[in-house]
C-alpha cells in the first residue's frame, strides 16, 4: 500500500471576510472638481470647508456656488478649482483632521502636476491653513511625513485666504466657553495640545511667509453670529506685532456659514488670484 503522504490533514477554511481595507482613508475620493483647465499659466483654488472639526452638515460642496461665480468671473478659463474633504471629530482628533487635509492637497497636486495654489479655508478650514503656515516650528530633520508634505506643500502656495477663521483655541473658549462641546471633540487632551496659538508660532509663521513668499490674505464678516471680530483682531495683532505683510478684508458677508457662499467674496479671491 502506497503510504498517503503529503496529504492534507484538514483543509482550515480561511475566513472569507476579509475586512475591508479602505482604499481611501483619508476621504481623497470626495474631492470636488469645480472647474479644470490644462492651461500651463492657470491658478488653482483649493477649498477648505469647515464645521468645527465635526460637522457633517459642511462638506466640500459649501463652496459650489462661491466657485460658480468665480467660474463666470474667469472669462479667459485660467482657474482650476477644487474643493477637499477630511475626516471629522471625535472619531478623528487633531492633527489627523489636518494632516488628512495635507495628504489629499498634496495627491492632488502630484496627481494633477498643480502649481500656483491659492488655499481658501473658512473657519476651521483657516485654522488648517494656519497650522500649515507654522510647520517651520519644527526643525526639518524632526518633521513627520505630515510636516515635511505641508512644508512641500508651501512651495507651491502662492496666496491664502483665511475667512472667518480660528487661530486662537485659547482665546475661543475664553470668549466662548461653550465651545468647548466641539474643541473637546478635536482636542480630548484639551486644547493645550493646539500648538499654533498665534503668539507662539508668529515667527514661524513670517519665516514660512517670507521664504515661500506666500501672500496672507485675512477675511471677516461683520455679521458672523458664531465668531466675533476677536479671533481675526487678534490675529492681526499678532501679525503686526511682526511687522507681517497681509491683506484684510472686512465687509457685511453675511452670517458665518454664509461667507463661503457670498459674491463679495467671490470677487476679492478672484480679483486677488490673477
Ligand atoms: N456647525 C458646527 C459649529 C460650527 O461650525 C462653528 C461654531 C462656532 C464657531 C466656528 C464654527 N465652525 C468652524 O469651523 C457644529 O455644530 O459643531
Amino acid at each position: 500500500m502506497i503510504k498517503e503522504i503529503n496529504k492534507p490533514k484538514a483543509i482550515v477554511r480561511m475566513s472569507t471576510t476579509i475586512k475591508a481595507i479602505s482604499p481611501d482613508p483619508t476621504l481623497f475620493n470626495k474631492t470636488l472638481t469645480f472647474q479644470e483647465t490644462s492651461k500651463s499659466s492657470r491658478e488653482t483654488v483649493i477649498y477648505i470647508h469647515g464645521g468645527a472639526w465635526n460637522d457633517p452638515s459642511n462638506t466640500p460642496n459649501d463652496f459650489n456656488s462661491l466657485a460658480n461665480v468665480i467660474k463666470s468671473m474667469d472669462v479667459e478659463s485660467n482657474i482650476c478649482q477644487f474643493s477637499m474633504e477630511y475626516r471629522l471629530s471625535p472619531e478623528i482628533t487633531n492633527p489627523r483632521n489636518l494632516y488628512d487635509v495635507v495628504a489629499n492637497i498634496t495627491r492632488l497636486v502630484k496627481e494633477k502636476g498643480l502649481t500656483s495654489l491659492n488655499i481658501v479655508g473658512h473657519s476651521v478650514g483657516a485654522t488648517f491653513i494656519w497650522q500649515i503656515l507654522s510647520v517651520l516650528k519644527h526643525a526639518q530633520e524632526n518633521m513627520n511625513e505630515a510636516q515635511l508634505q505641508m512644508l512641500e506643500l508651501l512651495r507651491t502656495v502662492k496666496r491664502v485666504f483665511l475667512l472667518d477663521g480660528i487661530y486662537s483655541l485659547k482665546e475661543l473658549l475664553e470668549e466662548y466657553p461653550q465651545y468647548d462641546c466641539f474643541t473637546k471633540l478635536a482636542f480630548p487632551d484639551g486644547i493645550q495640545m493646539y500648538e499654533e496659538e498665534p503668539s507662539i508660532v508668529m515667527s514661524h509663521v513670517k519665516k514660512a511667509l517670507f521664504r515661500f513668499h506666500v501672500d496672507m490674505h485675512v477675511v471677516h464678516s461683520y455679521h458672523d453670529e458664531l465668531l466675533s471680530l476677536r479671533q481675526t483682531n487678534s490675529l492681526i495683532a499678532c501679525l503686526q506685532n511682526y511687522q507681517i505683510n497681509f491683506r484684510l478684508y472686512l465687509d457685511d458677508l453675511g452670517l458665518h456659514n454664509d461667507v463661503y457662499k457670498n459674491d463679495k467674496v467671490a470677487k476679492y479671491i478672484f480679483d486677488n488670484t490673477h
